[in-house]
């Protein structure tokens, strides 16, 4: 019993037929949106036990299937031991088929389930894998074709293996055609993108590193869209161009802030179906300037004081991997410093929302003090230090930051606004802190800026630009600067002005939430 069969409007079923999945019968179909399968219950089994099971159904949705192959007699991809069981199989049942498809598992993982159905003839198994793969085909959102950057240098330098052993493999179970680079130093991402990559035969970008290699990606794409549209990204209230490419990413970085953060988890093989089946999630992307030049883009953390002088310090323990952050953090917080400046604001409208509910006025706000940190959350900064982040409720693409300022308190005190960040008591609950939900601020250090201390030589010498993964400083206490700490590169001006000016943009295809507006 095959070919198309009459069903409901809205649920034409366009397959179905009686299979054999683990020496169980099944009867299965296939509609636009759903694959089912669901035992049948043999009489004479009935009969003989006396005992009537529920007969189990399966169900998976089209858009979470990853895809379907011939059980083939040879598979030179499999372990030895799997080839010997493959070859076993394909001998007493050579018309199979296997779907791969997405199951969910527990704290927002995903994984690649496997499900193979034995059918009667050579041409059922044939029409089962054609039918399939057209319905795979109507999926637009779907990329065919992808650009993959490696640092094999990010996190624990485990970003090539992650990728060959994780995600090649899911990618090709997928079909998916992927030209793969591995870099040879910082900033190759970043120049291969603006120059030299012919993007047009790709359907998005793959990032596999931490936040500082997104960032790269990033600012070579935005880089890439306006040199192509003749639009200079550095001209004050610069229009900007829209990115037609999505980013995927596969974490491999020390704290993988913005994977987590809009996946809920940071494993490479959910990343990898995500991407698969087209998922998207747009964001802000805040713009950095300094005396009106701009400097570079943000998208997780911006942040002065405390996470600026972490990240200072812990660019000189990178031979550590991702515990340079701890040993830096408890450093940073011996250290206790704190910096005395004016932060400025534009609240956010109050349709927007606030992060602890309060009314907001519409008037820039100005704020002198003592601060021990200044950090405007773009969005939550779950990362698994701290899995609910900076900012538990700021949203991912609302033209919105959370500023948080934590101001001069006692070294016990801090610790306690620390500690809150890891369970689920509320660090903005304390006399010290205060957070705004913010369209753009701005930030003047009481005292001029000094000169930097080291690696002046680095600094950018083309007006408005800081090159990226040049940043040197040191963690010096009692220093009257800080630096801040963008998406994990360090910036060396003390003095910025922060607009979320890019909203909605990344990660998303050709659609209308991946515009880039001007919003300041
Ligand atoms: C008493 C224990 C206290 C623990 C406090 C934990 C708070 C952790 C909040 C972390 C927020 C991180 C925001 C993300 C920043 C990344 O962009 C940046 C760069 O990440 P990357 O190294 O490129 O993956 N990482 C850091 C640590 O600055
Ligand atoms: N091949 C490379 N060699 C050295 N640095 C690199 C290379 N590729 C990328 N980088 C730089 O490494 C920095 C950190 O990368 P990232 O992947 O974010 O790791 P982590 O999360 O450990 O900081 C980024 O600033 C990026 O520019
Ligand atoms: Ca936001």
């Amino acid at each position: 019993m095959t070919g198309p069969a009459e069903d409901t409007k809205s649920q034409l079923t366009l397959l179905s037929s009686k299979l054999l999945h683990q020496h169980q019968a099944v009867e299965a179909a296939l509609n636009r949106h759903v694959f089912v399968w669901k035992e049948i219950e043999e009489k004479s089994q009935k009969r003989s036990s006396g005992i009537s099971k529920t007969p189990r159904s399966h169900i998976v949705q089209v858009s979470e299937i990853v895809g379907i192959h011939k059980v083939e007699n040879e598979d030179h991809t499999k372990s030895k031991w799997d080839q010997k069981k493959t070859l076993q199989f394909s001998q007493l049942f050579p018309n199979a088929f296997t779907v791969f498809y997405v199951k969910r598992t527990k704290n927002h993982q995903w994984r690649c389930n496997e499900a193979t159905f034995s059918c009667s003839s050579a041409e059922l198994c044939e029409q089962w894998i054609q039918v399939t793969r057209e319905q795979l085909s109507l999926l637009t959102n779907r990329p065919k074709r992808l650009l993959v950057y490696i640092n094999p240098f990010g996190g624990k330098r485990r970003g090539k293996r992650i990728y060959e052993e994780k995600v090649a493999p899911v990618f090709q179970q997928a079909g998916i055609s992927a030209d793969v680079i591995v870099t040879e130093r910082a900033n190759h991402a970043r120049d291969h993108l603006t120059t030299e990559a012919n993007l047009q035969q790709y359907d998005g970008v793959v990032c596999v590193g931490g936040d500082g290699m997104f960032s790269e990606i990033l600012h070579g794409l935005v880089a890439r869209t306006q040199n192509d549209n003749k639009v200079d990204q550095n001209r004050p209230g610069a229009e900007l161009k829209p990115c037609m490419l999505r980013i995927g990413i596969i974490p491999a970085g020390s704290t993988d802030c913005i994977c987590f953060a809009t996946v809920g988890t940071n494993d490479p093989v959910t990343s990898a179906l995500h991407i698969i089946i087209g998922d998207s999630q747009p964001m802000d992307v805040c713009s950095v300037h300094h005396n009106d030049v701009f400097l570079r883009y943000s998208v997780s953390l911006l942040g002065y004081g405390f996470y600026g002088d972490v990240l200072a310090d812990s660019e000189k323990k990178r031979w550590l991997g991702p515990a340079r952050y701890d040993l830096s953090g408890v450093k940073a917080f011996l250290c206790h410093n704190y910096y005395k400046g004016t932060v400025s604001f534009l609240p956010a409208e109050d349709n927007l929302g606030h992060p602890r509910d309060k009314m907001q006025s519409d008037e820039e706000t100005v704020i002198c003090g003592k601060f021990i940190a200044i950090n405007a959350a773009n969005m939550s900064c779950a990362c698994p230090r701290s899995p609910k982040g900076l900012s538990p409720s700021a949203h991912l693409a609302d033209g919105t930051a959370d500023l948080i300022l934590v101001r001069k308190c006692s070294r016990l005190d801090f610790f306690r606004h620390l500690l809150r960040h890891t369970n689920t008591d509320d660090q903005f609950d304390h006399s010290f802190v205060e957070v705004h939900r913010v369209k753009k601020f701005h930030f003047e250090p009481l005292d001029p800026q000094p000169l930097l201390l080291e690696n002046q030589s680095e600094l950018p010498k083309k007006p408005g630009f800081c090159p990226m993964g040049s940043a040197q400083t040191t963690c010096i206490p009692s220093a009257a600067h800080s630096s801040w700490n963008c998406d994990g590169e360090i910036l060396h001006h003390a003095a910025i002005q922060k607009n979320v000016i890019l909203k909605n943009f990344f990660l998303d295809d050709k659609d209308e939430s991946a515009k880039l507006s001007t919003d300041n």
